[in-house]
């Protein structure tokens, strides 16, 4: 089965008026692929329930049941069998999907078999060398071709050492993350320890140790950059999967810059994700923001939308949407901390100036961020770079700027393959 990206171009629609909805949001990508990692390495059977179905998610799906876990779809929710034991040989389609391509080569160290991993042609320019080295220092074979890159076979032995090992985690946490999830399943479990610039997203790590935790496993993350994972049998559960509080950003982008009024169901009163900073990102913009029984609530202030300055480190994923505010914003912006940004999906700070600037805007590059200044902006091709995130800051940017195209809008269908049913059913309540 092809899970590849194709599309077309798509007119994003200007805002005819303010906003008033109600935008329900499907699960978190990053939930529901560590749930399914640990429900495939678990002792028993478990329910991921209400997850993400995406091109991420459902190639983390077929990624486990190509090493021999049952993955099961009932109308709600994903169903997972753990099977007897992991296996290779097997061939691993990781698409461009950062938690993929870290977290499952861990998984494959532990089946009994060879397991070639590959995915886009982007994905062999992300960064993975710090976690095949971790692998190999932990004791797993790993044939890369001397590249420390994307194609790798994992030479499966149906088992991992584990112990200590040091790496530099700067580029992505996804690579302490991936070493942390199949840690229970380690003999000697692992002690993680990075050493280089600061570790972005912490909140993921933080998602990360809790998941762990909920399963059963024994983790401690008392000391700054140290983490240890003992061995041990984690337990088969019903696990519960937010709404993508990242997916949010656009939506609730929308009631500020159109003056309206958005509301997401459902918005945890406490969660690791990183999209809970919205709440005060899109405050320090000027909006309203209320946390309740209906949701998370966003209101276009009477301030109108006002450039932001913040270290966006720890949530980098909203990088792109809160670029496309700043650039409609009143003030100029300072979106600093986010250098590993090029490292995603597209280098995100060279495709957030060359597109925004490609519409008349002024954005400029720093060694670690985006300065933007507001400018009037007029309409063009917008394009994408297989970067579900730029197809969202593409849309957040035609609600003010008539005849903005933006290219292979499919390419959203990485976290939201709906988006532009849901934009337009946001949109319609616009009059
Ligand atoms: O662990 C995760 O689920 C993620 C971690 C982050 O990666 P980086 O640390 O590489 O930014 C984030 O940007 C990505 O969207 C999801
Ligand atoms: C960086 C992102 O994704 P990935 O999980 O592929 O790293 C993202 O979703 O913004």
């Amino acid at each position: 089965m092809s899970l590849s990206q194709s599309g077309h171009d798509w007119a994003a629609p200007v805002a005819r008026g303010p906003v008033d909805a109600v935008v329900p949001l499907p699960g978190s990508k990053s939930m529901t692929n560590r749930a399914l990692i640990l429900a495939a390495t678990a002792a028993g059977s478990s329910r991921v329930g209400r997850p993400l179905a995406s091109r991420d998610t459902r190639l983390m799906a077929h990624a486990l049941r190509a090493l021999g876990a049952d993955v099961s779809e009932d109308e709600r929710d994903w169903l997972v069998d753990p099977g007897e034991r992991l296996r290779g040989p097997a061939e691993i389609d990781v698409g461009l999907a950062g938690t993929v391509m870290r977290f499952l080569p861990p998984v494959a160290a532990l089946a009994d078999g060879d397991v070639a991993i590959d995915g886009d042609p982007h994905a062999r320019r992300r960064p993975m060398g710090p976690i095949i080295g971790a692998l190999r220092a932990l004791g797993a074979d790993i044939d890369d071709g001397g590249r420390g890159a994307l194609p790798f076979t994992v030479r499966g032995r149906g088992g991992l050492r584990g112990g200590t090992v040091t790496l530099d985690a700067s580029a992505s946490s996804q690579l302490i993350s991936g070493l942390l999830l199949s840690a229970p399943r380690f003999e000697r479990g692992v002690e993680v320890r990075h050493e280089g610039p600061p570790v972005p997203s912490a909140p993921h790590l933080a998602m990360t140790v809790a998941m762990l935790r909920e399963a059963g496993a024994d983790v401690d993350d008392s000391e700054p950059d140290v983490w240890r994972v003992a061995p041990g049998e984690l337990k088969g559960r019903d696990w519960h999967i937010e709404p993508d509080l990242s997916n949010a950003a656009q939506f609730l982008g929308a009631a500020l810059v159109t003056g309206g009024r958005v509301t997401v169901p459902d918005w945890p009163a406490e969660t690791t994700q990183p999209g809970d900073a919205l709440r005060g990102l899109l405050a320090a913009m000027g909006a309203e923001v209320s946390l309740g029984a209906d949701g998370l609530t966003v209101r276009g202030g009477s301030g109108g939308l006002r450039g932001l300055t913040a270290d966006l480190r720890d949530v980098g994923e909203l990088t792109p949407v809160l670029a496309a505010l700043a650039a409609l914003a009143e003030g100029p912006s300072r979106l600093t901390g986010i250098a590993h940004l090029r490292g995603h999906e597209t280098d995100r700070l060279a495709a957030l100036v060359a597109e925004i600037n490609g519409l008349g805007g002024d954005v400029r590059e720093l060694p670690d961020g985006l300065e933007i200044d507001p400018r009037p902006l007029h309409g063009g091709v917008f394009h994408t770079y297989d970067d579900h995130r730029m197809v969202m800051a593409g849309a957040v940017l035609g609600l003010a700027v008539p005849d903005v195209r933006v290219e292979n809008v499919g390419t959203v269908g990485k976290t939201l393959p709906d988006f532009t049913e849901r934009w337009g059913a946001m949109l319609a309540t616009a009059g």
